[in-house]
């Protein structure tokens, strides 16, 4: 098993990466229960692209997500997103970075059931006491539009479908103008139809507004909407694809080489 790097890698182009990291490990528990999550990990995410993770269970996903977003800390190794060093950080300047600079959509939507949808959307700017930038008005009504949300902001969420609820949540990640959005399995509460509305719109937000998305999924059907796709297999990175086939992908996560 080798990994393949990207060609066009962020760093290659001589472009920062969204998210990189270096050397990156997790164990879980000691001596003989001892779990080896991930295996020094190196990876470059290149911005404005979305990059859905894929593998078996157990294989790190989840785990190099956390790590990725500031929510749990490696055992070994780096993580900067746009060139911050995030594992440098102590906790309370990592809640602020997670903050300000990360956004997040989870496979339960999380909205606030008594709020609207635009009173979910600017539900960051609320709690943070943060001011709108200059911008960021025209910003936050761009993202309403590029998800289809303009005639459901009165709404709440028990008045929306699941991919509207979801779409919502999207929203509220992208509103902040996060560097990099983390996606955890976002189509994993809905139906087939519902998902594929959710990733278009997900995609769509990518290419007209070049956000950075990382998604975790175990569909092939999802990860078809990405970009670029990172296969990871017992700790380690199998493959990193760029706009890969399908069968490329089923290759990498049956276990070939690209
Ligand atoms: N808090 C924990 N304590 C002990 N072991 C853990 C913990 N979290 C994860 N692990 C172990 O680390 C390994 C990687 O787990 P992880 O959840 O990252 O995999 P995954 O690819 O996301 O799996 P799935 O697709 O099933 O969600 C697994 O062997 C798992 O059992």
């Amino acid at each position: 098993m080798t990994s393949t790097s990207l060609p066009g890698a962020a760093t290659e182009r001589g472009v920062m990466p969204a998210a990189s990291v270096r050397g990156l490990s997790k164990t879980y528990g000691h001596g003989d229960t001892t779990v080896h999550a991930l295996r020094s990990v190196d990876l470059d995410l290149a911005p404005g692209r979305f990059t859905a993770i894929m593998g078996p269970s157990g294989s790190g996903k989840s785990t190099l997500m956390h790590c990725l977003a500031g929510l749990d800390r490696p055992t070994e190794g780096t993580v900067s997103i746009a060139g911050t060093d995030i594992t440098a950080l102590d906790d309370d300047r990592l809640t602020h970075f997670r903050r300000d600079h990360l956004g997040f959509v989870f496979q339960a939507f999380n909205l606030l059931p008594m709020l609207t949808a635009r009173q979910n959307i600017m539900l960051p700017f609320e709690l943070a006491g943060r001011r709108l930038e200059p911008g960021a008005t025209e910003r936050i009504e761009q993202v309403i539009d590029v998800l289809g949300l303009r005639d459901r902001l009165d709404h709440r969420p028990g008045e929306l479908s699941g991919g509207q609820q979801q779409r919502v949540a999207i929203a509220r990640a992208l509103a902040a103008d996060a560097d990099v959005v983390f996606a955890d399995e976002p189509t994993g509460n809905l139906d087939s139809t519902a998902s594929s509305e959710v990733l278009s719109y997900l995609r769509r937000s990518v290419i007209e507004m070049g956000h950075t998305v990382v998604m975790v999924t175990h569909e092939l059907d999802a990860a078809a909407y990405a970009d670029d796709v990172v296969v990871l297999a017992d700790g380690r990175v199998r493959a990193h694809l760029e706009t890969p086939s399908r069968d490329e992908i089923v290759h990498a996560l049956e276990g070939g080489d690209r």
